[in-house]
């Protein structure tokens, strides 16, 4: 029996008035697979992101979540459905005003209506999972280095026990040591937590050590999905270019003819 894919996408496109950012997009998940999209600045990748999490609409195609179509669910179903996601925003996104414990635990307290000292304790327990001592609890994001932050924001995405994560540039702002952290981290919650990720990064370094799939995003649609193994030798000229960074090759080509 084929596996029901936890994501799938088909022909999704959306556009902004006159301009095509995703032009037909086909994309597969499987449950517990960590997949990363990358892709040139401007691409769509956040796009992408954002049309998943159901944040933007797309005109068409059709997007399933554990074999449900999510462009056609009524309100309460697509509240339930998004419960089941947990986020790591670019820069981390932690609100200045808050503790870093209620940071964490945000979406425990507004979402589950769990009580402040359960919330609290949960935020504690996920803050050392992430290699945070319990005092880091209290201090407020302004006090926090990048990294810490990084890693407040990895914790907050794992509190609700999620069972599909989105990293949008996980590792954007640290140096080349922070960043290995960082994605060591995400290695192992994801294998702990059995989850499903999708992490979008321009950081090969960091798409080699997290993935299991890796998918190019370019010009609107999908146009290589491998194992991360394959990724050295897919045999695709825009793949090759992307991940060895070479100013030559056919996507700069495209840059000056457009
Ligand atoms: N809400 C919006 N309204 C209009 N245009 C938008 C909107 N969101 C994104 N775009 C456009 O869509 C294109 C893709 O943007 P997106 O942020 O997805 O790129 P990206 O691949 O994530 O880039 P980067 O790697 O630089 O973050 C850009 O040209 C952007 O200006």
């Amino acid at each position: 029996m084929t596996q029901t894919p936890k994501i799938e996408l088909a022909g999704v496109k959306k556009r902004f008035g006159s301009k095509v950012v995703l032009d037909g997009v086909d994309l597969t998940v499987l449950k517990g697979e960590s997949l990363v999209v990358i892709g040139g600045s401007g691409t769509g990748k956040s796009v992408l992101l954002k049309c998943i999490l159901g944040l933007l609409r797309p005109e068409s195609g059709m997007i399933r979540i554990d074999g449900k179509d999510v462009l056609r669910q009524s309100h309460k179903e697509r509240k339930a459905q998004m419960a089941k996601f947990g986020m790591l925003f670019q820069g981390a996104a932690l609100f200045d005003s808050l503790p870093v414990w209620e940071n964490v635990s945000f979406g425990l307290m507004k979402a589950r209506g769990m009580k402040r000292n359960e919330a609290k304790e949960i935020a504690i327990e996920k803050l050392q999972r992430v290699g945070l001592a319990a005092d880091v609890a209290n201090l407020h994001p302004d006090e926090l280095s990048g990294g810490m932050k990084k890693r407040v924001g990895l914790a907050r995405a794992i509190a609700t026990e999620p069972d599909i994560i989105f990293f949008d540039e996980p590792t954007t702002g640290l140096d080349p040591i922070m960043a290995d952290v960082i994605n060591d981290l995400i290695v192992e919650c994801v294998r702990d937590l059995g989850v499903t990720t999708v992490t979008i990064t321009h950081d090969m370094a960091s798409a080699r050590k997290i993935a299991d799939q890796v998918a190019m995003l370019y010009q609107g649609k999908i146009i290589w999905q491998g194992a991360k193994e394959q990724v050295d030798n897919s045999n695709n000229a825009y793949v090759d270019q992307f991940i060895h960074g070479r100013a030559d090759g056919p996507i700069k080509m495209a840059v000056r003819s457009a």
